[in-house]
């Protein structure tokens, strides 16, 4: 309540002193009120004297959304773990429980625009050459690199700041699919910095055609079993599932984009698609707290109207339409956008024109970061059916399927040929004394059902639900 009246008044103050951002809900101030270490409030005041309150989490998430909802936010005064502001610091209020930070937007646009396209030129000029170094190299060697440069030790929570702040820091970013528990123990293990509960379950998981039959409960089931193989570092992303968010009423999305955070253990969703009408759906469940990823380009959801898991924008206006997606849906507060199946030249420029991070599939190097199905990419289904689903752009870094057909296939070999157990894999073991008890006891046992068994036809007496004819 304090905490408000304060925000506004200080809202108040600054709008009144400060240039007017062109993005009017841009935050530019942040308090924290904490009344205990571990139950923080928090309340986002913006340039329209909105006042955006809640927990801990959506806080991070309402910060992220509105200052991305700027297309040149001042995302350096932010810090990825904790708000806390460097550069123009303005030392607001410091009570017992309580500290106000103010950001001011000071710097002009178009100075902010020379920023950013200075940033992006280094950022080409970096991947070019990085590329260029290791395109060529041999699948174990890249393998090697990968496991060397990807597998971390820092096990700072990975948010949607910290994601944002990876493209500002020409770092890219790394994301894979997750449908379970083991699978999400492997990926957190690897140090991804985002893990994806993807629709794409409905497929690799389920064995369906296509991702329009997962359901938004069975999805949650996944979501829980990942968050439980990685519940601490990486940042945890849900599919909405089709059906699930597509209405006028952006309530539905809202409600069912809460289950999968309150119930799937998510920290944001990720939604396909980037019409005014989706746009409407991403703002209005960022405003509700909850961190939104995009997609655009191939959205396999879409598959029927699409006509099929074809590459989009490979005709100018159709490119020109992708982008004008990607901005909307980084104007409605998401916090990165997915980018799949579309010509590498397509996904570069978006890439350029956007603050926002974009993780590309299918969509070449220029984008901010990499996503691919974790089966895909680790060779696990080595069977023809897998040949339907393996996108061609899909690198595999492991022939993990053979190895599980060698394994399935040596069982059941040594189980038919008697060969396993064998004495090295029975390891539970009486003493002697008590087995000789046991043998006495058993061969006692025997002797009596010798006696009852004696009539021939009883046992054919009995039928299968119990009762004698
Ligand atoms: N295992 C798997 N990996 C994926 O990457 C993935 C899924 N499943 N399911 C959901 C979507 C569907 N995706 C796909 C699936 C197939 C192609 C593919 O094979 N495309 C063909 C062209 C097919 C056509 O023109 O009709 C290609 O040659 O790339 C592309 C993306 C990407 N996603
Ligand atoms: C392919 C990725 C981006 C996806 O959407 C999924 O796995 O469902």
């Amino acid at each position: 309540m304090m905490t408000s009246i304060l925000l506004r008044r200080a809202a108040a103050r600054a709008s009144s002193t400060s240039p007017r951002s062109t993005h009017d809900n841009i935050p530019f101030m942040v308090a924290l009120a904490s009344s205990s270490c571990r139950r923080q409030v928090c309340t986002i005041a913006t340039m329209n004297h909105n006042i955006m309150q809640g927990s801990i989490r959506h806080r991070r998430h309402a910060v992220a959304a509105a200052a991305a909802g700027n297309r040149y936010p001042r995302m350096d005064y932010l810090s990825a773990s904790n708000i806390e502001l460097v550069g123009q610091r303005h030392y607001h209020c410091h009570h017992q429980h309580q500290q106000y930070y103010q950001i001011q937007h000071q710097q002009k646009q178009t100075d902010i625009n020379l920023h950013y396209r200075r940033h992006l030129a280094s950022s080409l000029a970096h991947f070019s050459s990085s590329t260029s170094g290791s395109g060529d190299a041999t699948n174990t060697s890249t393998t090697t690199t990968a496991a060397s440069s990807t597998t971390t030790t820092d096990n700072k929570k990975v948010t949607t700041l910290s994601i944002i702040a990876k493209k500002r820091r020409n770092q890219k970013i790394t994301m894979v699919t997750a449908y379970d528990y083991p699978s999400a123990v492997h990926v957190d293990r690897a140090g991804m910095d985002i893990v994806l509960v993807g629709d794409s379950c409905a497929m690799v998981e389920l064995g369906f055609e296509t991702t329009l039959p997962i359901t938004l409960d069975q999805m949650i089931h996944h979501c829980q079993a990942v968050k439980r193989g990685a519940p601490n570092r990486p940042l945890l992303v849900g599919d909405m599932p089709f059906g699930s968010y597509e209405f006028d009423n952006v309530d539905i999305a809202l409600q069912n984009a809460y289950r999968m955070v309150k119930e799937g253990g998510m920290d944001a969703v990720k939604f396909e698609g980037g019409t005014e009408a989706r746009s409407k759906i991403v703002r209005h469940v960022v405003q509700g707290g909850i961190a939104v990823l995009g997609h655009v380009g191939l959205t396999p959801q879409a598959i029927n109207v699409l006509g099929g898991f074809r590459a989009q924008g490979r005709k100018a206006e159709q490119a020109r339409t992708l982008l004008d997606e990607a901005l909307r849906l980084q104007d409605a507060g998401a916090f990165a956008v997915v980018l799949e199946c579309i010509p590498s030249n397509v996904a570069s420029v978006i890439t350029e024109q956007l603050e926002i991070p974009t993780i590309g599939i299918g969509a070449g190097g220029g984008t901010s970061g990499q996503v691919l199905v974790f089966h895909d990419l680790l060779g696990m289904l080595s069977h023809p059916h897998h040949e339907e689903f393996c996108p061609k752009f899909c690198k595999k870094y492991a022939s993990v399927g053979i190895h599980i057909n060698d394994g399935l296939a040596q069982f059941k070999k040594e189980v038919e040929e008697g060969m396993f157990p064998g004495k090295e894999y029975s390891p539970y073991t009486m003493s002697a004394e008590e087995e000789a008890i046991f043998n006495d006891l058993v061969s006692k046992d025997k002797a009596k059902v010798g006696l009852t068994s004696e009539t021939p036809d009883e046992s054919d007496q009995l039928n299968l639900y119990g009762s004698k004819h």
